[in-house]
């Protein structure tokens, strides 16, 4: 069953220049228990993705939608608290930094006990025995003792634990987890991934893994969904995406990634794309990387289409990259 149906969803935000449309008919399917990596460089649009299907956008934004589901249930049918009762029913969020989402003047069992009180347990002795047995299921040595303990007594890595303990309170059928490692240390990093891994195997869970990190996807994801300044450019599996990106973007983010093993000279550089994501309300014609493009053209001033490619996936190009099996100047859609 699908788990997530999106249909030219955009968000748009008045500024005192005129609105600012932030996404950009964004289109993408999730099904149950699937692990979808959403990548992008910082301003492309995926935090805006997260809060948009979590109904956590602010009241100035404008969504729109031609359709979008979660879990069967059309949102656009429900009213802002009905969404809202909903999603947080079905689907939860967790963010960048533990610290900042933890309220510091509560212990830790206060503040898990509250997220279970809203999900309906009501009596003392269940809320605290569940409190235990979620603390327990990410991984949490000594649960008693954590309860009674502050945000600060805990480290960054187990704050971020409690954090995914009060995500999976509600038994959510998608999680969506948005950047949740990037301010934790290497080895706590890939600690968390394998927990959400774990989570999303044990409990069928979709997990929809936020990151500007393309190595962290290549290894935990099924799935990527490339975007750049609120569109996506490319959605394939990750193994098409990872063996032969069609969209010069997408080869752009895999080729800035420093490879273990492979010597780089003194002062040479890797590679990065010129210039830098174009503001939201400064958009160039047509393709919005079409300024930064190596492969761009006359054509490139026309706004290209997200054209599905034959055995490969979604790519939003005039010139995709031929395929690593494909000769050069052949189209494959
Ligand atoms: N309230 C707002 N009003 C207008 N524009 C906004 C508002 N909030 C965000 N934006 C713009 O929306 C765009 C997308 O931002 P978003 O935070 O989703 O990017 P991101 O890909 O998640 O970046 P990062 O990796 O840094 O978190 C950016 O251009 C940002 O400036």
């Amino acid at each position: 069953m699908k788990l997530l149906h999106i249909e030219n969803l955009s968000v748009e935000f008045p500024t005192h220049k005129g609105n600012v449309r932030v996404l950009d008919k964004i289109s993408l399917r999730m099904n149950q228990g699937e692990v979808l990596g959403v990548v992008g460089e910082s301003g492309s649009g995926k935090s805006m993705l997260a809060l948009a299907i979590m109904g956590l956008l602010s009241p100035n934004a404008k969504l729109t939608a031609d359709y979008l589901s979660l879990n069967g249930q059309d949102l656009m049918k429900l009213n802002l608290d009905q969404r809202r009762k909903y999603i947080a029913q079905n689907a939860s969020i967790i963010f960048q930094e533990p610290q900042t989402s933890l309220n510091p003047c509560f212990n830790i069992g206060t503040q898990l006990i509250e997220t279970i009180e809203l999900h309906g347990i009501r009596r003392r002795k269940k809320q605290r025995q569940r409190a235990l047995e979620l603390l327990e299921a990410v991984g949490i040595t000594e649960p008693e003792l954590r309860l009674k303990q502050y945000p600060h007594q805990l480290s960054g890595g187990m704050n971020q634990r409690v954090m995914i303990a009060m995500a999976i309170a509600a038994e959510p059928d998608l999680l969506i987890a948005d950047e949740p490692t990037t301010a934790l240390d290497v080895t706590i990093q890939s600690q968390i991934i394998e927990l959400l891994l774990e989570l999303n195997r044990t409990r069928d869970m979709g997990l929809m893994l936020i990151t500007h990190d393309f190595a962290l996807l290549s290894e935990s994801t099924q799935r990527v969904c490339v975007m750049y300044s609120g569109q996506i450019m490319e959605n394939a599996s990750t193994d098409n995406i990872l063996s032969s990106p069609r969209h010069p973007y997408t080869k752009a983010l895999l080729d800035s990634i420093p490879h273990i093993g492979e010597r780089h000279h003194m002062g040479q550089r890797l590679y990065s794309l010129k210039g830098r994501i174009p503001a939201i309300d400064h958009l160039p014609v047509g393709c919005r990387l079409g300024p930064r493009c190596p492969r761009a053209a006359k054509e490139c001033v026309k706004t290209p289409r997200l054209d599905m490619i034959k055995q490969h996936g979604l790519v939003r190009c005039h010139f995709p990259i031929p395929s690593s099996t494909q000769v050069e100047g052949e189209r494959n859609d």
